[in-house]
């Protein structure tokens, strides 16, 4: 086995002269306070060993990485089902695009995209206030990472909420096709919620670890999910999980993963390893251009890619 926390650390020291390239999101206003040259990074494989560089232990928004994780409760609650509301093909268009939507009647793609995790929002909303919901989503996450101090960050999801005009567009819209079961403002308060968590790399990679070890979460035993969701999961993210981005994704890390506008990155090595990245500086499909570059020389210096050595 490579001497990981070698490599790691050669990652971190390669980029560093790099660091503040790309774009930090800012039509989430909250979000552009952050200081695009953070870099962290970190690694739990299954047998729970810890690897990390730079900021791995700092907070920050996870936003889109969120919907890994009700993606999961959703599949929880609703099993199959889930799939009569939200397809399963990559959208080959933006994250926030609403073209499809009116050609699909309000289904949407897959449930990475926007309008395809606020979908997933109305699904676990099911039975319960959005109050609870989003304690539901909440008490998962704290769960997955075994780690009771993971919270929301009340200011960006107050942010997101006052500014969030596309994604109330795409909820009326899917509305209009009698898509979502609950009020619009309900089930996008969910969704803004899910999007605000904060949480450091460190944590991130502990929550993700259930996906990288066949369902169950090696630091506690907890079987989370079956082996056939977890794959299943993973093959989500790897054909979803970057947006318009998740072929060039896949060519060049050849990971499962998926990305969040904050510049957070979840990879899930099969068999290995989950990882966690950020930087916060984005590229033209909003994904986090340097921890991209990260994930790609983890995987080269490695072997990890799913598709070969
Ligand atoms: N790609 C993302 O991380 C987008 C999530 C963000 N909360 C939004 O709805 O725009």
């Amino acid at each position: 086995m490579a001497d990981l926390q070698a490599i790691v650390d050669e990652i971190h020291e390669k980029l560093t002269p790099r660091l503040g390239e790309g774009k930090v999101a800012d039509y989430i206003p909250q979000l552009a306070h952050v200081d695009p040259k953070r870099f962290g990074m970190a690694i739990i494989d299954v047998e729970g060993r810890v690897f990390k560089a730079g900021d791995a232990d700092v907070p920050f928004s996870i936003q889109s990485i969120s919907k890994v994780f009700t993606l999961t409760l959703a599949l929880g609650k609703h099993g199959e089902t889930t799939w009569n509301r939200v397809g399963r093909e990559p959208s080959g268009s933006a994250f926030n695009s609403i073209v499809q939507l009116e050609h699909e009647e309000g289904k949407p793609r897959n449930p990475f995209i926007n309008a395809g995790a606020i979908a997933v929002s109305d699904l676990v909303l099911a039975g319960h206030t959005p109050r609870e919901a989003i304690g539901e989503i909440v008490r998962f996450v704290r769960y997955l990472a075994d780690d009771e101090t993971i919270a929301i960050d009340p200011d960006v999801a107050k942010s997101e909420q006052a500014t969030g005009y596309r994604n109330f567009a795409l909820a009326n819209f899917m509305r209009s096709f009698n898509k979502l079961t609950h009020p619009v403002e309900h089930v996008l308060g969910v969704y803004f919620h899910h999007c605000a968590l904060a949480m450091t790399c460190t944590q991130l990679a502990k929550s993700g670890l259930f996906l990288a070890a066949s369902g169950r979460n090696p630091l506690t035993g907890h079987t989370v999910v079956s082996k056939q969701r977890a794959r299943r999961i993973n093959a989500l993210m790897l054909t979803c999980g970057h947006y318009d981005g998740s072929g060039d994704f896949a060519y060049r890390v050849g990971l499962p993963g998926k990305s969040g506008v904050g510049g957070g990155i979840l990879a899930v090595a099969p068999g290995r390893a989950s990882v966690a990245v950020w930087s916060p500086g984005l590229n033209h499909n909003g994904n986090s251009l340097i921890g991209s570059l990260a994930l790609e020389m983890l995987a080269t210096r490695t072997g990890w890619s799913v598709f070969g050595h």
